[in-house]
């Protein structure tokens, strides 16, 4: 922002858009389940039709695309962890399949215009990320959590809270999205951290960081939860030298600092 050759547009991925470009790093789409379950057609529509305009865009300029597809393709797990070459246990009419299969196709997408044009592409599979900058009502776990652990709210476990999730924070998320775009390999590579934790766990864990006096409550779980995820990322360390850095409790506390002075409860 503010630098001469830094231009901001804003646009709808699902329309075409003609633009003059080297490399495609294309993230469009909402992530937080809450937010692609409010209006799936659209979601699908982002992941299909957004994802063919960006691969026309990019065979046009003859530019690098990176698509973000996630942990979800691989559904609810029956492999843990997860590697890349597991083909994954998604159910393709749930409330989750708008993202999951959504994502899927975008990586077919993807792959085809690399067979059929030999374009250049980049997949990652994006695990459970957090950080600062967060939306405050994002819904995902670790903004939720921190955020009420602030507010003196209880913290909201769905379920029984022994599902478990492998959170990396969005510093590691960055230099592993760089470290394959501009790597010699298509992909997919998983970019997660594996530290697995349960909810109860990841509840236990603000409270301690964030707010010891802070209660939990359950809440019932939504449709297809996946039961446990954690990346296995032997392949992006070996072809790309890459691993996450950042531990959950610091980048906890990194997230707080952020969050309280948005909330207005001073740094
Ligand atoms: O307040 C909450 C929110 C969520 N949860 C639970 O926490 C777990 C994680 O839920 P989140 O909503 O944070 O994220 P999910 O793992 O379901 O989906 C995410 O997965 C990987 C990414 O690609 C996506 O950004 C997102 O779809 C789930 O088991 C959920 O039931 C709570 O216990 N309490």
């Amino acid at each position: 922002m503010g630098k001469p050759n830094f231009e901001l547009i804003r646009h709808d991925v699902v329309e075409r858009v003609l633009l003059e470009v080297d490399q495609i790093y294309h993230l469009a789409c909402p992530a937080s389940p809450i937010h692609y379950k409010y209006n799936p057609i659209k979601t699908s529509k982002t992941s299909f039709l957004g994802t063919m305009n960006m691969l026309g865009l990019a065979k046009r300029c003859r530019a690098r695309f990176l698509i973000s597809s996630t942990s979800e393709v691989y559904g609810d797990p029956l492999q843990h962890p997860q590697e890349e070459t597991y083909w994954g246990n998604v159910n393709p009419v749930g409330e989750r399949s708008c993202y999951d299969e959504g994502k899927r196709v975008a990586e077919t997408l993807t792959m085809d215009y690399h067979r059929e044009h030999g374009l250049e592409v980049r997949i990652v599979r994006i695990f459970n990320t957090y950080g600062p900058r967060m939306a405050l009502d994002d819904g995902r776990v670790v903004s939720n959590f921190v955020a009420q652990a602030l507010k003196n709210e209880p913290l909201t476990v769905y379920g029984d809270g022994t599902q478990t999730r492998s959170f990396q924070f969005v510093t590691d998320l960055v230099k592993g999205m760089v470290a394959v775009m501009d790597g010699a390999h298509v992909g997919p590579f998983n970019i997660g951290n594996p530290g697995e934790f349960t909810m109860l766990e990841l509840a236990n864990l603000v409270k301690e960081v964030v707010n010891p006096k802070a209660t939990i409550e359950f809440r019932e779980n939504t449709s297809d939860d996946p039961s446990r995820r954690r990346p296995n990322i032997t392949k992006a360390k070996e072809i790309l030298g890459w691993e996450p850095k950042v531990a959950l409790r610091d980048g906890l506390a990194m997230m707080v600092q952020d969050f309280k002075k948005r909330l207005g409860l001073g740094a």
